[in-house]
């Protein structure tokens, strides 16, 4: 069986995403899987000389084999910046750049050239400014490029012992948006999909899951907020009967606690900022990122794009090899289901 290829997109090119995967390039240890960067070679050779790394740029064509892992020598698959990128200054001129980069590492992956995808960070502020007003993140514009209705963002990091799993109900919206967008049967697809994914992807054979509730105290009996009682735990019963083994609605305060943590085999949190800062204080920058749900494998960084550390090469390696290695991990396992 031959080494799955990694296509990894390399980001925002006025952020650290081009020089981190130059740093692992020019490591000595070598990439885990068949690693080809998505991007510009000048651009990579631009950081590459700027940083003083050693890194011999591989320019392939899709039909070309992606060679097994070289320390110093990094495969390209090539696609030309829109307008010159500096470290640290966005340039909406360069949106459809970075769009065009997921669009061929998520093509790679559809037409079975690539096993997995991941992706070094991008910028969700200036794609929009660069004319795509609708776009908030890779989520969900991988859930459209895929053509599918629901996908489930999970972050997890090995850096707590056990492994810390952390699923989201809601992604990337307005805090005030949040409790209208979380409905029974949305919850149900969330749940289905995060208990289908660990089975397939992390070799969880009974998946316990553990549910946080939106309101302070789960709602505290209705006094504080009755989502809970409203739509939590009518989808919670409807999955039970289903087979699930879920827990909760339980207070997000409460759940993130090692003795509820000890049982679960993942978390799902309402909304961004209720289960990201937990395992970002858990495993930032051991952590990665992974899009549950999709035809394709997908891990991603933990963590932003840096623009105060662009071209400095001291952004932190340590969760973009997290990424990889998920990734690795995760094609390898789908190739032997
Ligand atoms: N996977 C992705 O594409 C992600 C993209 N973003 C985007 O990144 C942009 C900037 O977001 P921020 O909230 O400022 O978060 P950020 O993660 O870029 O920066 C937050 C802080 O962490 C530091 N930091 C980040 N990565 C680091 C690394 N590898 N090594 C050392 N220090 C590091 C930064 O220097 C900064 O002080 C936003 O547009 C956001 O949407 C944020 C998270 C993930
Ligand atoms: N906070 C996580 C994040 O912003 C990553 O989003 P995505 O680009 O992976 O959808």
């Amino acid at each position: 069986m031959s080494t799955p290829v990694l296509a990894v997109t390399t980001g925002e090119p006025a952020g650290i995403g081009p020089e981190l995967v130059l740093m692992l390039a020019a490591a000595p240890a070598p990439l885990p899987g068949r690693v080809v960067a998505v991007g510009d070679p000048d651009l990579l050779a631009e950081r590459a000389g700027r940083l003083d790394l050693d890194v011999e740029l591989r320019v392939l064509d899709d039909d070309q084999e992606v060679p097994a892992p070289c320390p110093g020598v990094l495969p390209v698959w090539p696609v030309a910046l829109r307008v010159p990128a500096e470290p640290g200054r966005l340039d909406p001129g360069n949106a459809d750049y970075v769009l065009e980069v997921l669009d061929r590492a998520i093509a790679a992956c559809r037409e079975g050239r690539a096993q997995a995808m991941v992706t070094a960070p991008l910028h969700k502020g200036v794609i929009i400014e660069g004319g795509h007003p609708r776009f908030t993140g890779h989520t969900e514009y991988l859930r459209d490029a895929c053509g599918i209705e629901e996908v489930v963002m999970m972050l997890a990091t090995r850096a707590t012992g056990r492994e810390l799993r952390v699923a989201l109900a809601t992604t990337h919206l307005p805090l005030r948006e949040v409790p209208s967008a979380i409905t029974i049967d949305g919850l149900c697809r969330v749940l289905r999909i995060l208990d289908h994914d660990l089975k397939r992807h992390f070799g969880v054979r009974q998946p316990r899951i553990a549910v946080c509730g939106l309101n302070p105290h789960a709602g505290e009996g209705g006094h504080l907020g009755r989502e809970e009682i409203d739509v939590l735990v009518p989808a919670l019963t409807r999955l039970r009967e289903e087979g699930l083994l879920l827990d909760g609605p339980l207070p997000a305060d409460t759940l993130f606690t090692p003795r509820h943590l000890e049982g679960a085999d993942a978390v799902l949190a309402m909304y961004h900022d209720q289960g990201l800062p937990v395992l970002k204080y858990a495993g930032f920058g051991r952590a990665a990122n992974i899009t549950l749900g999709l035809p394709i494998i997908r891990t991603s960084v933990d963590h932003g794009t840096a623009l105060d550390l662009a071209g400095s090469g001291r952004a932190d390696t340590g969760s973009l090899r997290v990424a990889l290695e998920m990734a690795l991990e995760m094609a390898n396992a789908s190739r032997l289901s």
